[in-house]
């Protein structure tokens, strides 16, 4: 299940300096591996800090640029303490080369202390008091034919790394109530909370208000127990990043959440993501993002260019539902996707800012969806 390649780190050798010249923050170009500094944290009275590198090789330690993001850090976290001393010793393989990678490394942390608290047969148990799965999919499906307009998933979104605080008062039921009204076929509730503000409990309440729409968990997901996890939360459908995932993770994850009933919107931003998951079996809902996780760029042209030729054809034949994803704000943004060939959107800033989300539904699409 792992994706990532990991490169073999150089050894470090530690000897005979003086303490006074390895404080702190002392930067290195490579790491020293786990195990030599265990060795070291024993010894650390006879051996000391002289960082004189040797490479097994002679060559950097590897870090393979074509699989975009890398999982975790290849060479191992940034900080060490040796006995007295502390190394910060960062390099390209402990230095996140973007905000999404950033978010994907903080997110693996996270999951093994989460996996601590609740392991997988807990998960199991509380699976069979979960609310029971709704059809996200259907709900999409059935809101085009009913309105001829791109279905909506609306999102209930506090924050982002790109946008900073899209709203104070955030009350995430207030909201999604207020988007149900409005006419959204489902929502979107963001769970990471680090960088998004969002939470787990934030979905559970959604879930337990009353609300009929399905919901989609919005969250990196990187690991199965988090499909187990969203589910006894209430969720609907998942999300999963094919810039963050390797195929074999989005067969495998797709088949477990199809397990449980549970829709999975599988996002791509290019054309080589695209190509990707055109090829596997069983994806019938596919986003494309109009904003670049890595820089923040957003262009809904994107959806657009990824939806010509070939591609539209090939998700015609499969009977693929696209949700055009990001930067929408004025019905001629949803004209616009409507005419590349989304059958969905997915929006969150341009509603979530308005006084009442809801009835900014009907100024995003230049008239009322709702009933
Ligand atoms: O707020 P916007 O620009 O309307 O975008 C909503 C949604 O597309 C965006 O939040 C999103 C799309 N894919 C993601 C993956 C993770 C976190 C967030 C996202």
């Amino acid at each position: 299940m792992e994706g990532t390649r990991v490169a073999t780190p150089p050894r470090v050798s530690l000897l005979n300096a003086s303490p006074s010249k390895c404080r702190t923050n002392l930067m290195v170009t490579r790491s020293i591996p786990a195990y030599l500094l265990n060795n070291t944290r024993r010894n650390h009275n006879s051996i000391q800090c002289a960082l004189s590198q040797e490479s097994e090789s002679g060559a950097a330690a590897s870090v393979d640029n074509t699989q975009g993001i890398r999982r975790r850090p290849t060479t191992g976290p940034p900080s060490h303490a040796v006995g007295p001393f502390e190394f910060r010793l960062q390099n390209d393989g402990n230095t996140p080369r973007n905000i999404l990678e950033e978010i994907i490394w903080n997110k693996d942390v996270e999951i093994s202390q989460m996996k601590e608290k609740k392991p997988l047969y807990s998960l199991r148990k509380a699976l069979d008091t979960a609310p029971p799965v709704r059809d996200f999919v259907g709900a999409l499906k059935s809101a085009y034919l009913r309105t001829g307009a791109p279905a909506l998933i609306a999102e209930v979104k506090k924050a982002s790394p790109s946008r900073g605080v899209l709203r104070e008062d955030f009350h995430p039921v207030n909201i999604a109530k207020a988007y149900e009204i409005g006419g959204a076929a489902c929502l979107s509730v963001l769970t990471d909370e680090k960088y998004f503000q969002g939470s787990y409990e934030n979905l559970a309440a959604i879930r337990s208000s009353g609300i009929k729409c399905p919901l989609l968990c919005k969250e990196f997901i990187i690991d199965a127990w988090q499909i187990y996890y969203a589910r006894t939360k209430g969720a609907d459908a998942i999300l999963l990043i094919a810039s963050v995932l390797p195929d074999s993770d989005l067969n495998y994850m797709s088949k477990i959440a199809r397990k449980f009933g549970l829709s999975t919107l599988v996002e791509v931003h290019n054309e080589s993501e695209m190509d990707r998951v055109l090829k596997i079996d069983g994806i019938d809902l596919i986003g494309i993002n109009n904003r670049n996780l890595e820089t923040f760029e957003v262009d809904i042209s994107n959806t657009k260019r990824l939806l010509e030729g070939k591609r539209g054809e090939i998700i015609r034949q499969k009977d693929i539902i696209v949700v055009g994803e990001s930067g929408l704000f004025t019905p001629d943004d949803i004209a616009y996707v409507q005419e590349a060939g989304v059958k969905a959107v997915l929006v969150g800033e341009s509603l979530v800012k308005q006084s009442d989300p809801g009835s900014g539904i009907a100024d995003l699409y230049g008239r009322n969806i709702s009933s």
